[in-house]
């Protein structure tokens, strides 16, 4: 632990009330409002590939600048958000390929504790309490997470402890104070951590955990950015625009676990292609929790649906306001299910390439999350007053499932491509 983390490792009154965050952040009131979000491309979903394509004209610094580049003609060219995310991902993967260099594989939990006096219980205590926090919000999450090593399970609950908070802040019961000025205050707490220099003990836990694996900045500060953008917009013009939001809420949290789960040292899969295969898992979520929430954004005036794909299917936003299940409907649902499953089928080729300890809650949370678009079939697509959701049971039989699924070794499956 850095000795920076010495003076910062002091239980705060802010953190032990729930995950609140907020006290510390807000500034005036301006918007309220919560993002979900869906997509475009609906013509060409069978040609739609995480892994494909290598993006040409790559701009060193994603996301913040802008999506137009020189080509070789000197010409500007608009990159896909696809294009950009993908940039993301080969930054992260080379990240964990030089580390993996270092260290020959990627059993980080070895690295021993740097016994600073006096600071490992607090430590300890502030990852018992990210644990604490993880199993009140995410309890079959909590579960999968037993199987993992302790290093490994408790760098995964610091992680989620901080998207919670981050989530809570455009979600939660002190949205109406959150302003971009709020946002870009948790940004800089987020550099302080990152630095050495954690707030308080959530944060000491991801200060920790950052120094342990070889974990980048970037996937958090995009995290950020989809916040920011839950701040101000409020539809999506296609998939492209709804695909970008969608990597920077969940596709980064795919990004952020995979250098902590690890990659199964027999596996014989690019690195890159096991980091697509978690923006997948990302992108596929966030999806699924779109279709679900149709009718409940849409009552806080959200529609996270692409604009373009609504009208041609002759529908608008005042038919999700009116809130009918349609044939239109349920045409439009059909092909939003399908684009989601294709996420989840992208997902699963990188599920088995993940160290063994780690592949259970990842396989759990795959079913689980997949299985709500099964529900929302089952409600007739009517996603605007009936809330899909997997029963106990489902959810107590996907346990076990993903238990054997992830028995099963890594098979570096052929249709990925090689770096
Ligand atoms: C094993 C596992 C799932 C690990 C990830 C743990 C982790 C760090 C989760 C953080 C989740 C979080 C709080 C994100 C903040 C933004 C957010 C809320 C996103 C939505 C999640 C669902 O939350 P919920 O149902 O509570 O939604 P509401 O707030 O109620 O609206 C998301 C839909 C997305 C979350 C994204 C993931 C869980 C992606 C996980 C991907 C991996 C772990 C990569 C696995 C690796 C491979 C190779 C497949
Ligand atoms: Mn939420």
């Amino acid at each position: 632990m850095p000795l920076a983390l010495l003076w910062v490792v002091t239980p705060s009154t802010e953190v032990c009330s729930g995950l609140g965050v907020t006290d510390s952040l807000v500034g005036r009131s301006i918007s309220n409002g919560r993002s979900k979000r869906i997509s475009k491309k609906q013509e060409n979903l069978n040609s739609w590939r995480l892994n494909v394509a290598k993006p040409k004209n790559r701009s060193e610094r994603y996301p913040v600048l802008s999506s137009m580049v020189a080509n070789p003609t000197g010409e500007m060219a608009v990159l896909s958000s696809e294009q950009r995310v993908y940039d993301v991902v080969l930054k992260q993967a080379a990240l964990v390929n030089r580390e993996l260099k270092k260290r020959e594989d990627l059993d980080l939990d070895v690295k021993p504790d740097i016994a600073v006096p006096g600071t490992l219980s607090l430590l300890g205590e502030a990852y018992d309490r990210c644990g604490e926090v993880c199993a009140e919000y995410a309890k079959t999450f909590y579960l999968g997470t037993q199987l993992m090593t302790p290093t490994r399970r408790k760098a995964i609950w610091a992680i989620y402890v901080w998207c919670r908070r981050t989530d809570e802040l455009v979600d939660g019961p002190n949205a109406s104070h959150i302003t971009p000025t709020a946002l870009d205050r948790w940004e800089a707490r987020l550099e302080d951590l990152f630095s050495g220099r954690p707030f308080d003990m959530l944060d000491a836990a991801l200060c920790d955990t950052v120094t342990r694996f070889p974990i980048d900045i970037q996937p958090f500060k995009d995290m950020i950015e989809g916040m920011r953008l839950d701040l101000r917009k409020s539809r999506y013009k296609n998939f492209d625009e709804l695909y970008l939001y969608c990597y920077y809420v969940a596709g980064t949290v795919g990004l952020m676990s995979v250098p902590v789960m690890g990659i199964a040292p027999e596996s014989k899969a690019p690195t890159e292609s096991v980091y697509n295969a978690a923006l997948a898992l990302g992108i596929a979520n966030q999806l699924t929790n779109i279709l679900r929430d149709v009718g409940e954004d849409s009552r806080r005036g959200r529609v996270y649906l692409p604009q373009d794909e609504l009208a041609q299917a002759g529908l608008s936003d005042e038919d999700i306001f009116t809130g009918k299940v349609t044939d239109k409907w349920r045409n439009f649902m059909k092909k939003q299910i399908k684009r989601a499953r294709m996420f989840f089928d992208e997902a699963e080729k990188g599920v088995s390439e993940l160290s063994a300890a780690s592949r259970w809650p990842v396989w759990a949370s795959l079913l689980l999350y997949r299985e709500i678009l099964d529900e929302i079939e089952a409600n007739d697509y009517n996603n605007f007053t009936k809330r899909a959701y997997v029963s106990k049971a489902k959810k107590l039989l996907a346990l076990p499932i993903a238990y054997a699924k992830a028995k099963l070794p890594p098979r570096s499956i052929s249709s990925m491509s090689k770096v």
